[in-house]
């Protein structure tokens, strides 16, 4: 199995990709970490351990991380992801207890602990946390395997025409992860937007008939209607689970090696992820961007995960 730590801002997508990484086989979870993004960074841990409760992960550490961008205000998307974060579903009180350590001394120790090049990091909201880690602890870059994040786009923008928001909340710390020298794999807008809850699906996540699975269903409803409501989505892209499904199977979320930088000075397009694809990308190009995903063999992970979780406890 990959093993794996997720670096996440629950978030309705986040909780999703959370569900995905336990329940399926091919991923060993080791940690999650939490940074400010969909909403504050209480609100995100508050709701990272709800959703752990929810589907019974236990036996791993949880940290909360950054509270703000490296440089700039903190920017929440109450309008999809609502007031709490995770609007929709009941939230479980937690009864997990935080680990003392700040994120970024949990993913460094994490990875320190384990063989070179054998924990993969997954971060689904601002790379504050993997910046603030790497420069931190720069053994990071020949010790972690890749960083698979969901975030940037290649043609698609959704906190500015060219920006998406992970990257548009924080472009210096994503600049720095994009350009740090470890393989970076950016599962962005182009693919996730491909990634539809539509009803057909939502069915077939009902007709599991677990807590988990009517979890994610109320949770797709208030995401559907957010999503329908301010970009006119029929149904809502599931963003963050797309990149836990490319390190369980790459050809499912399908990744180009190319050059990849963010802006961080445009006027008009700061946190662009800016691709060079005048020329083939040199053999030890490092970065990576998702350029094409099956639907159908995705949604079947995500189901299969939750089919696999069962009703925890
Ligand atoms: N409108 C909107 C804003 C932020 C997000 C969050 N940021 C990423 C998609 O842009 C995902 O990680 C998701 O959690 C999704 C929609
Ligand atoms: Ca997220």
């Amino acid at each position: 199995p990959s093993k794996i730590i997720l670096d996440c801002d629950p978030g309705h997508d986040d909780a999703v990709a959370m569900l995905l990484a336990w329940g399926n086989p091919e991923i060993d979870l080791l940690a999650v970490t939490t940074v400010a993004g969909n909403q504050t960074l209480e609100k995100v841990t508050h709701n990272a351990l709800s959703v752990a409760c929810v589907a019974g992960v236990t036996g791993i550490p949880f940290a909360a991380g950054s509270e703000r961008p490296l440089l700039r205000q903190v920017e929440v998307a109450a309008e999809v992801h609502g007031e709490s974060g995770l609007d929709g579903p009941v939230l479980p009180e937690p009864n997990i207890v935080l680990d003392e350590r700040h994120a970024v001394d949990l993913i460094i120790d994490t990875v320190m602990a384990h063989e070179p090049g054998t924990v993969t990091l997954v971060p689904t909201g601002a790379l504050t946390n993997i910046a603030l880690a790497v420069r931190k602890e720069p053994r990071l870059l020949e010790r972690v395997k890749e960083v698979v994040l969901m975030g940037g786009g290649l043609h698609e923008g959704n906190w500015s025409p060219v920006a998406e928001f992970n990257i548009a909340i924080d472009p210096e710390a994503a600049q720095i992860v994009f350009t740090a020298g470890w393989k970076v794999v950016m599962v962005g807008l182009d693919v996730t937007h491909r990634a539809l809850a539509t009803d057909a699906v939502r069915q077939r996540v009902r007709a599991i008939g677990t807590s988990p699975a009517r979890f994610v269903d109320e949770l797709m409803d208030f995401f559907a209607k957010a999503y329908e409501h301010n970009q006119g989505f029929d149904a809502p892209p599931v963003h963050d689970p797309c990149a836990v499904a490319h390190v369980i199977d790459p050809t499912v979320v399908r990744a180009t090696q190319m050059p990849l930088q963010v802006e961080t000075k445009g006027l008009l397009t700061t946190g662009m992820t800016v691709a060079d694809r005048r020329a083939p990308a040199p053999a030890d190009c490092p970065t990576w961007a998702a350029t094409d995903i099956d639907p159908d063999r995705f949604w079947d992970l995500v189901i299969d995960a939750l089919e696999r979780i069962g009703e925890p406890k």
